[in-house]
């Protein structure tokens, strides 16, 4: 069954006019550089004017049903949530008006509906998405998800503008999933932030930390606070998002459980704070993507990331030492390497038929380099690093988060 993505591409892969504009640009652009021009066709068809978009949005409304009942990992209860025939009715309002053409100062694009940007993240109010989201987009409308997935579902059925997820932290590592799902959906990133997270131990107003017999929060959050969890001697247990533990106690009148989370999410959900800063190190910082369903055109007048994924096409000694060189030669500094399973072809196996049977397990390399897609440096990297790849795909070139990072503060609140 086709997904609305899946729906949206073929409707527009039959407009002459939508491939014509994309080779147009791809003259512009490329240089050489066919992973970008890529990314940018695949702006084009989603901004190929109303009568192509309206029909996607249609397409999508008619299969909701089925993409609700395909997607195993979301729930029916957020799609109800975000009360989508309104939302589509707003949305199909304003692309009647839509101006299309894509422009070089389009790095923050208004709303196209009219209203303030709707910007999706995971969790519920006083989640630290939340906040990455409102210093991302400081006038914008949070909507809170229950799941990443859906977060990325509600850009791509044109509910919210953007979405922002977490993809780092510099105690817990990396948010696996959302790499996943970056491979998975089709939205482009055009930002990213970062910002101090400082954790704090909740409970129910009176009660005292050692009363405490389990601490329920986001595993992440969990992990963060390792230190201070293994002192307390109390049991752990994940839920979906920090706030939304501190939400649970409330709703639950828990006397004999905790919650790892903001002092925004103690004053939302009336918990009294029982300790503070109780992440293991107080510089403890997540960056978070923004995401959008059009990619920004890259610029050479500030910093700029790039984030690519790539799978080898030969896997032998040297390929990703010699992949990777495309950069190095260049001065290109990577700033993030992560390898993740290809779900489609999780083992090779070679036969060797002295020894028996090697099985090597495949992966897919996710990398940000420091350096935008306008600059040739960027672009020959990436047709060198071609040679080496069976699958390479651009996921955005966008400006580097510059600003200081709150000292973990309560910033939070
Ligand atoms: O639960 C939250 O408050 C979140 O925003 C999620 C999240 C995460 O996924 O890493 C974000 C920042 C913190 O590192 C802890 C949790």
């Amino acid at each position: 069954m086709l997904r609305s993505d899946d729906m949206a591409l073929q409707g527009c892969s039959n407009d002459g006019a939508v491939t014509a504009r994309a080779m147009d640009l791809s003259g512009v652009l490329s240089n050489g550089d066919l992973a970008y021009v890529a990314c940018v066709q695949s702006a084009e068809w989603q901004s190929a004017g109303p009568t192509l978009s309206s029909q996607c949005v249609r397409q999508a409304e008619k299969e909701n049903g089925m993409i609700v009942n395909q997607q195993d990992e979301i729930s029916n209860r957020k799609l109800e949530k975000l009360d989508y025939d309104s939302t589509f009715r707003e949305t199909f309002k304003g692309l009647v008006t839509l101006p299309k053409p894509l422009s070089i100062s389009d790095l923050a694009k208004p709303p196209t509906h009219g209203s303030r940007l709707k910007v999706a993240y995971q969790g519920v109010p006083g989640a630290y998405s939340e906040l990455a989201a409102t210093k991302a987009y400081p006038d914008c409308e949070a909507v809170p998800c229950d799941q990443f997935e859906e977060a990325f579902q509600a850009v791509e059925l044109w509910l919210s503008d953007r979405a922002v997820l977490p993809i780092e932290n510099s105690l817990g590592g990396s948010i696996h999933r959302n790499y996943d799902l970056l491979l998975r959906h089709r939205l482009h990133i055009v930002g990213e932030v970062q910002i101090g997270v400082h954790h704090c131990l909740l409970g129910l107003p009176g009660v005292k930390k050692e009363q405490l017999k389990r601490v329920i929060s986001h595993p992440q959050a969990l992990a963060q606070c390792e230190h201070t969890l293994s002192k307390l001697g109390v049991a752990r247990e994940a839920v979906d998002d920090t706030a939304g533990a501190a939400q649970y106690i409330t709703d639950n009148n828990l006397h004999d459980t905790g919650a790892i989370a903001s002092a925004r999410a103690a004053e939302l959900y009336g918990l009294d704070i029982l300790a503070d800063g109780i992440q293991d190190d107080s510089g403890n910082v997540t960056r978070f993507l923004m995401l959008a369903r059009e990619p920004i055109i890259p610029r050479t007048d500030r910093p700029f990331k790039t984030s690519i994924v790539f799978a080898l096409e030969m896997e032998q000694p040297g390929a990703l030492f010699k992949a990777l060189s495309a950069f190095a030669l260049r001065d290109i500094n990577l700033t993030k390497i992560e390898s993740r399973p290809q779900r489609n072809r999780p083992l090779r196996v070679v036969d060797d038929f002295n020894h028996g049977v090697a099985k090597y397990f495949a992966y897919m390399f996710y990398i940000d380099f420091e350096a935008s897609m306008a600059e040739r440096r960027a672009q020959n990297a990436l047709g060198q690093l071609q040679e080496f790849a069976g699958f390479l795909r651009m996921l955005g070139s966008y400006p580097m988060d510059m600003t200081p990072i709150d000292p973990a503060s309560r910033s939070a609140s």
